[in-house]
């Protein structure tokens, strides 16, 4: 009798945001790690990102502060997750794309991703959404014809074993 598949497989948008979720480990604001993996329709992985400095500029140099003068805090600084994913694979036709986020983008990013062409946002937080920076940017991509998907994921907890002898 042929073996039949294992259920324990996550689905295509759980892994996906799980990417991002991964991405997201890499960021090393003290406050608030942002991820995003960018996928075309053939759900292939475009590109990922995670909130950061730019290149050259020094996370031992660079404030992670938010107090204080503008210029004295990460937020004069500091690349989106989104924009990084965008910008991280120069030259990529992003149209059509989905990108799937843990959290939902500002009105900065929304404007890159809009203009890259890519059309669906999946995300799992959207926690700042009263403040009008999120408003802005829900009403830019409403009028764009971007959808918005809140990901209900089935999984509260994936677990990653990197140690081989538990494998
Ligand atoms: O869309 C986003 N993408 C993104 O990468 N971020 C990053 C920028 C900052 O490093 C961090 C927000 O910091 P805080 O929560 O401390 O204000 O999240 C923040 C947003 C939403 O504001
Ligand atoms: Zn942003």
């Amino acid at each position: 009798m042929q073996e039949k598949k294992t259920q324990e497989h996550i689905d295509w948008d759980e892994y996906f945001m799980a990417v991002a979720v991964l991405a997201a480990k890499r960021s090393k604001d003290p406050s608030t790690q942002v991820g995003a993996c960018i996928v075309n329709q053939q759900n292939k992985i475009l590109s990922t990102g995670y909130n950061g400095f730019p290149i050259g500029c020094s996370d031992d140099d660079f404030p992670w502060t938010k107090e204080g003068d503008f210029i004295d805090t990460k937020y004069a600084y500091v690349c989106h997750a989104e924009l990084n994913a965008i910008l991280n694979n120069p030259g990529t036709i992003f149209q059509n794309c989905r990108i799937y986020v843990s959290l939902f983008p500002c009105n900065e990013c929304a404007k890159a991703i809009i203009q890259s062409g890519i059309k669906e946002v999946i995300y799992l937080s959207d926690k700042h959404a009263q403040e009008p920076y999120m408003q802005a940017s829900r009403r830019m991509l409403r009028a764009a014809g971007v959808k918005l998907t809140k990901l209900q994921p089935q999984h509260q907890r994936l677990t990653l074993v990197l140690q081989e002898d538990l494998i």
